[in-house]
């Protein structure tokens, strides 16, 4: 099924700058697709008018294949921006996780499950009771996320969801789109980290600013070194350290394996 079908998208900011001009892109329900492309690509833009957040000036956006109205699907559908002040505005932390589920009706046993799980995967627990405006720039990029998650929607579009993060938490907000990935939730990344992206996405839209440069397996768009210069970006460092290999690794993983038995890697797919 077709989560999301986006065609001829155009917006302009109202001061004129033209974001995004001619973008389709359709989603399909499971997929892991990463937005990339350098700054003002136009990548942030792209996610709030695919999650609904933002009404284009022309073009459509069909969601599960029923609606072309996001409010209609917010239980289904989950954004989570790149300012965290767009989710915090409760007086805790806590509640702040628990306002998305609250809005659905849940019963509050199952809103209390689903916040405490999520506060302790993203190492919120011992901030749950502070407000949030006192919360550092990484702590609030994680509870923002924590509070799109708690909503446990079909689909769920991120922007930028580790910049601004630690190592530790990084890894451990990646681990936990693993994981909702292979419970079934579609993920829709956007980043201009070309480290990340093999990390957190089977498939790449590469936005250059002038619309779609690219969209293909992440495998295929990450080693291709002039595709990514056009876009002023590079290939991950050990794509770029293995770039004469075939087929080429694309995280530290496979490029460890490699190294262990160099004659008999897997493609890695
Ligand atoms: N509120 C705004 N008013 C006017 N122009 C804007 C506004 N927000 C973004 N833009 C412009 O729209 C274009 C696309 O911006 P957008 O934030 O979507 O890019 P991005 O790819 O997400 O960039 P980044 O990686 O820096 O977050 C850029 O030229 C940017 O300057």
């Amino acid at each position: 099924m077709n989560v999301i079908e986006a065609s001829g998208l155009r917006y302009a900011y109202p001061d004129g700058t033209l974001a995004i001009d001619g973008v389709d892109v359709t989603i399909e329900a499971g997929e892991r697709v990463a937005l990339v492309g350098p700054n003002g690509a136009g990548k942030s833009t792209l996610l709030q008018v695919l999650g609904g957040l933002v009404e284009p000036d022309s073009g459509t956006v069909r969601y599960f294949e029923e609606t072309e109205d996001a409010d209609a699907v917010r239980d289904r559908l989950s954004v989570a921006t790149q300012d965290p002040s767009d989710y915090l505005f409760n007086p805790t932390v806590e509640e702040d996780l628990a306002y998305g589920p609250g809005q659905l009706s849940l019963p509050r046993s199952e809103i209390d499950r689903r916040v405490d799980r999520i506060a302790e995967r993203l190492d919120l627990a011992d901030l749950r009771s502070k407000p949030p405006f006192r919360l550092s720039g990484g702590e609030k990029r994680r509870a923002a996320l924590a509070s799109a998650l708690t909503v446990e929607p079909d689909v769920l579009l991120l922007d930028e969801p580790v910049s601004n993060v630690d190592a530790a938490n990084r890894a451990a907000i990646v681990e936990l789109l693993s994981e909702l990935s292979a419970a079934g939730t579609t993920l829709v990344i956007s980043t201009p980290e070309t480290e990340l992206v093999p990390r957190v996405a089977d498939r790449v839209v590469l936005l250059d600013g002038d619309g779609i440069a690219a969209d293909g397996p992440t495998r295929e768009v990450m080693t291709d070194a002039a595709l990514l210069a056009d876009c002023d970006l590079r290939p991950p460092q050990v794509v770029r350290l293995f770039a004469d290999e075939e087929p080429v690794p694309l995280t530290v993983e496979e490029a460890k394996e490699r190294l262990r038995s160099p004659d008999d890697i897997s493609d890695g797919e």
